[in-house]
């Protein structure tokens, strides 16, 4: 699907419904509820009445190529039922879903097949190894799938297993690795095939929490350099904003607000989004960019301020300029001004004041 810019997403999700329950279309219709055409509230609303689960209630969405798009929620909020849904490892009750402009729903078993298998890389919480496999076997165990020979599948899963730092590891068994590498070779293994959708259900969560930042980072250093498309749940907020491009946070089977961690954090659309950003440590998420006010009408910068690339986190303008800096001037990657930061928005984006609209 092109969205109104004329760009192209990766995947959409559109008016996604998941009720559990007996027959919920046909007890929905014979209430005069059709999911595809009803106001939602309505949908829900009768849904909730005739007893059915809403797990997934009109979840909408769009994920860009080369985005992490996180998925955050509390338990029961409908993460893993959505990211189930995009693979129809969950079969959703109506709405769309498309990778790259073909809808999945539409499939034929078949297909569904040979999509999962080349062009989904699926990694769990709890690893979801072959006990009984060496970490060889199991990295190639999806290229076998695919009918590739031993040699080329054997060299394709050394390369995977080298890109996740587990060189040297290729003939142990998951329970002579820790935690982390367990979870490392599930990365190998959902990479093996090349992938061009990574979905990720709470990779992370088994983990000790050292272990988990240090996987947290090694994360992100293997997106940036495969430049994948994911999909990313977690629980935890922090994890988030640390991973995502964009967070969508769900409640109830409803997506409440999605954003990037900057506009959650400085622009919550509910009190409940509010609670999660609480807790965050500001200067190591907002960037220059993200709190710059607009440069006034004709673009006028003050005359001999200090520079700061947009990009630059508050953390390390703080330890650079005091609180009590003069104006800084915010410029893009190619120096250009784009606003300014002012002792004022500093103060005000460090404190729990919001920016206002
Ligand atoms: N097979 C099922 N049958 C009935 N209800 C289900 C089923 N699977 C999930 N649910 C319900 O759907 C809702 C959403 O569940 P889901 O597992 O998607 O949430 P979640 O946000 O991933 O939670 P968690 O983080 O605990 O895994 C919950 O109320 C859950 O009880």
């Amino acid at each position: 699907m092109t969205d109104p810019t004329g760009r192209n997403a990766k995947l959409v999700c559109r008016r996604l419904w998941k009720l559990y329950g007996a027959e919920p279309l046909r007890r929905l219709r014979e209430r005069g509820i059709d999911l595809a055409a009803a106001d939602p509230a309505d949908s829900r609303r009768v849904a909730t009445e005739l007893g059915l689960i809403v797990a997934a209630g009109n979840v909408s969405f769009e994920v860009e190529p080369g985005e992490c798009f996180i998925v955050m929620g509390l338990s029961g909020s409908g993460k893993s039922t959505v990211i189930r849904c995009l693979s129809r490892l969950v079969e959703p009750t109506a709405g769309e879903v498309e990778l790259d402009g073909k809808s999945l729903l539409a499939m034929s078993e078949r297909e569904l097949i040979a999509v999962r298998r080349r062009r989904m890389g699926m990694v769990f919480q709890h690893f979801g190894l072959f006990g009984h496999q060496t970490v060889l076997e199991n990295v190639a165990f999806p290229l076998k799938v695919q009918g590739i020979g031993r040699p080329e599948r054997e060299k394709r899963a050394r390369e995977t297993i080298e890109l996740v730092g587990l060189k040297g590891r290729e003939e142990s068994y998951p329970w002579q690795l820790s935690g982390g590498q367990q979870q490392r070779v599930g990365f190998a293994r959902s990479l093996a095939v090349g992938p061009d959708l990574w979905l990720l259900d709470e990779p992370f969560s088994a983990l000790d929490p050292l272990i988990r930042r240090q996987m947290q980072t090694e994360f992100l250093n293997l997106k940036r350099m495969l430049g994948k498309t994911v999909v990313f749940i977690t629980h935890d907020f922090l994890e988030a904003v640390y991973l995502a491009d964009r967070v969508a946070i769900m409640r109830e089977g409803e997506i409440v607000q999605i954003g990037t961690p900057a506009e959650l954090m400085l622009r919550p659309a509910t009190d409940y989004v509010r609670q999660f950003t609480r807790d965050v440590p500001r200067p190591m998420v907002l960037t220059a960019g993200d709190i710059a006010e607009p440069l006034g009408g004709n673009g006028e910068i003050a005359a001999g301020a200090p520079e700061v690339r947009a990009g630059t986190r508050l953390a390390e303008i703080l330890a650079q300029v005091s609180i009590h800096a003069p104006t800084l001037t915010v410029v893009d990657p190619a120096g250009r001004p784009v606003g300014r930061l002012t002792p004022q928005s500093l103060s005000r984006a460090l404190g729990s004041a919001e920016r206002p609209a």
